[in-house]
């Protein structure tokens, strides 16, 4: 459609959608690393050119490897790529920089790979980067098995002079680990409240986050997640120094192969300040030959991400400097695993993943020791829990760090309170109806259809009269919420499970059955990677439609003096100039890329919106004062332009390369929450300029704002 029509919005939109999960967004970044390009490259160099003639690069991604090793002088270079887009892309940049001929590359895994079929003879050298934060994600140990056992002449080896031998690029990696208190991760992955919104949360159970290294690994969780630690809030507390946690040579078949039943490794760390166990956090380098290596720790310039264990203890646990932690390393099922499993205080260890049998630890308590405070603290900890430990809910780590949000929950909850006594004014003075009267009809209707796991129903079903919907649909997800509503003393059949598989949103947002309309609708608008949900408006004009379509002002959904929160976002952006976000968007030429001519070709998987954006860590300079960039009004869907201009007026002189942009979130005139503010669970979202914009101080700037089916998009000239 693009190519028929490149400005119909529609396509151009979807493409954008379907471009951010085609292409990975760290091709970018990755491209424009020089450092990392070039060492390569110098690996690369030397290895032909002391007789490596055959290569292959494994994950060729855009070729970038492959025509290091052809302009190298290699006399054959195979490529694979398993990505039938970046296949399709290597075809062309390979093409467009004149190598078509002397690379032959391969849209297939490399572990499919076979001689004769599609390579003649086995290679002399293998290129890869198929590496994630966490080295093994992307499977390069099964690949490089595969490939000396495939694909690679054998090894050197000193007994028998061979004339040429197999080779890896990498030749191998040091994984380093450092246990780390930091309270933006312990946001995403631990409840840290009692009490949301005015539910006390001691019956929930353990809500843990989808990311667990326990010992037996299940397909339901992953081992680990991924952050830029030197961009986290708040930043974080190294507990222990960093630890070696791996050492591993790709150019020893036997070591890769023994490496999943190597056993479990126990290393003991001095804790080496006071602080709360959050999680282990690993890096590695990457050793591309006996000189060159990458790595990807926190203290680099280089933007990798880090890998991150969070810690599952429910409640804190304190280290103390004279403590040893006891971590376990394993890489069962080819993902690295690390567990921190126990604390040793004055020589005694103490398990911190199992329950502990409180009769162990009476024992403790009567000689009143140091680890009895620890030990009483922990058993204590484990009895709070209602259920047993083994059985918790999951929730994605977005979902816990909104229930970590007090302010979006008290604003909410006080929002609510409001229409509610509005609501039960109304009443009393209509018809005289005794207060106290008991009958049906005093009850408020308040459907809740915020996406995932949200306890906006029981907050609302909370302040008594009132009958609530829940969109939850999870069975455990479920279960919580009515054991909260036990706990809380609200009444089982107050809360109801607005079943989501209801055919249409006409359906599930349709009147109760008893002819009653919703007092109140809750919808959350904004997704946690700082876009507009999509179909908002659509579901906010359905709410509304009846009322604007008939001509008699027939009822829309909600009753008379009825409120959807929230009635109104306002979205509010800035000028900045950031190299990061450039950085991260496009390919800057061809300089960064070893002068291969690239970015043309994978900068057509630019998106021109950068989500999931920490605007308080981005390193920018601000070139404008926050403004409003637009108004969504809920109340009245029809109110919403969908373009605006805006006037700003630059602070500073500089290169505009993008706009930030986030949202007042109005649950009513008065309660708003920002989807800034510091234990938001929200990250910004920002429009980044095709072409970066010079500015003087003082200059005046026109931005214009549109918004075509909950998608905005921004420009900027002068
Ligand atoms: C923050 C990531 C990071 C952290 C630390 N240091 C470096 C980085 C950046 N490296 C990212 C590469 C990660 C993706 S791998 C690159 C390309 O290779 C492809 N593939 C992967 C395996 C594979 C195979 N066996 N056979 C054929 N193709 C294969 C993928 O489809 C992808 O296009």
């Amino acid at each position: 459609a693009l190519k028929v029509r490149p400005d119909y919005p529609e396509a151009r939109e979807n493409f954008h959608r379907v471009a951010n999960w085609l292409v990975e967004r760290w091709h970018f970044f990755m491209l424009n690393d020089y450092g990392r390009n070039r060492k390569y490259q110098q690996a690369i160099q030397k290895a032909v050119q002391s007789g490596c003639n055959t290569v292959l690069d494994i994950g060729t991604g855009t070729g970038i490897l492959g025509m290091c090793a052809k302009k190298a002088g290699a006399a054959e270079v195979y490529a694979c790529e398993l990505s039938k887009t970046m296949y399709e892309l290597a075809r062309e940049v390979v093409t467009a920089n004149g190598m078509d001929g002397g690379i032959k590359i391969l849209h297939m895994k490399s572990l499919e790979m076979e001689i004769p079929k599609d390579i003649p003879q086995r290679v002399s050298l293998v290129v890869t980067e198929t590496v994630d934060a966490g080295l093994f994600g992307e499977g390069i140990i099964e690949s490089l098995i595969h490939a000396w056992h495939h694909l690679l002449l054998p090894p050197q080896n000193e007994f028998q002079e061979q004339s040429v031998t197999g080779r890896v690029i990498p030749a191998g990696a040091t994984v380093f680990a450092m246990a780390v208190e930091c309270l933006e991760i312990r946001r995403h992955h631990r409840v840290c409240v009692s009490e949301v919104g005015g539910l006390s949360m001691v019956a929930a159970g353990e809500l843990r986050s989808p990311v667990s290294c326990s010992s037996e690994p299940d397909d339901s969780t992953e081992p680990y997640t991924t952050e830029r630690l030197s961009r986290l809030p708040g930043g974080y507390k190294s507990l222990t120094q960093p630890f070696t946690a791996l050492n591993i040579d790709f150019n020893n078949v036997q070591e890769l192969e023994g490496l999943t039943s190597r056993e479990v490794q126990r290393l003991r760390l001095p804790v080496i300040q006071e602080g709360e166990l959050d999680a282990l956090t690993v890096w590695f380098q990457l050793h591309l030959d006996e000189e060159n290596s990458l790595s990807t720790g926190p203290q680099e310039d280089t933007c990798w991400e880090q890998a991150v264990y969070p810690v599952h203890n429910t409640k804190g646990f304190l280290l103390k400097p004279e403590d040893e932690l006891v971590v376990e390393v394993s890489c069962r099922d080819a993902y690295l695993r690390l567990c921190s499993v126990a604390v040793v205080r004055n020589g005694r260890e103490i398990r911190l993943d199992q329950r502990l049998d409180t009769q162990a630890c009476e024992n403790h308590i009567s000689n009143r020791n140091p680890e009895a405070e620890l030990c009483s603290a922990l058993s204590s900890l484990q009895t709070e829990q209602n259920p047993p430990s083994n059985d918790f809910c999951s929730l994605e780590s977005s979902e816990i760090a909104l229930l970590n949000n007090h302010a979006y929950h008290q604003s909410f909850r006080a929002a609510l309170a409001k229409l509610i006594s509005q609501l039960k004014g109304k009443w009393q003075n209509r018809a005289g109806a005794d207060p106290g009267s008991t009958d049906r009809s005093d009850l408020l209707y308040v459907l809740d259809v915020s996406e995932g796991f949200s306890l906006l129903s029981l907050i609302a079903a909370s302040h008594g009269h009132v009958k609530a919907y829940s969109s939850v649909e999870k069975k455990k997800q479920q279960e919580v919420l009515k054991r909260l509503a036990t706990s809380n003393n609200i009444p089982e059949e107050r809360l109801e499970f607005w079943l989501n598989h209801v055919e249409d949103e006409q359906g599930m947002l349709k009147r109760p059955s008893r002819e009653k309309l919703w007092s109140g609708i809750m919808l959350d608008c904004v997704e946690t990677c700082g876009l507009i949900r999509q179909k908002l408006m659509e579901k906010a004009s359905l709410i509304f439609l009846i009322k604007h379509v008939s001509i008699i002002c027939t009822r829309c959904l909600l009753e008379d003096g009825g409120r959807v929160f929230p009635e109104k976002i306002v979205v509010y952006g800035t000028l900045v100039e950031s190299d990061t976000l450039l950085l991260e968007s496009a390919v800057q030429g061809r300089e960064p890329t070893l002068g291969f001519n690239i970015a043309p070709f994978i900068n057509q998987f630019t998106v021109p919106v950068h989500v999931f954006l920490d605007f308080s860590t981005l390193d920018c300079k601000h070139l404008s004062q926050s403004v409003e960039l637009f108004v969504l009004d809920l109340m009245d869907a029809t109110a919403n332009y969908t373009h605006r201009e805006v006037k700003v007026q630059a602070t500073a002189a500089g290169r505009i390369t993008a706009v930030p942009f986030w949202y007042n979130i109005y649950l009513d005139q008065e309660i708003s929450v920002s989807t800034l503010s510091q234990n938001s669970h929200w990250k910004q979202a920002a429009a980044v300029l095709q072409e970066p914009l010079e500015v003087g101080a003082g200059e005046w700037l026109r931005l214009s704002v549109k918004l075509h089916k909950s998608t905005i998009s921004i420009s900027v000239d002068k």
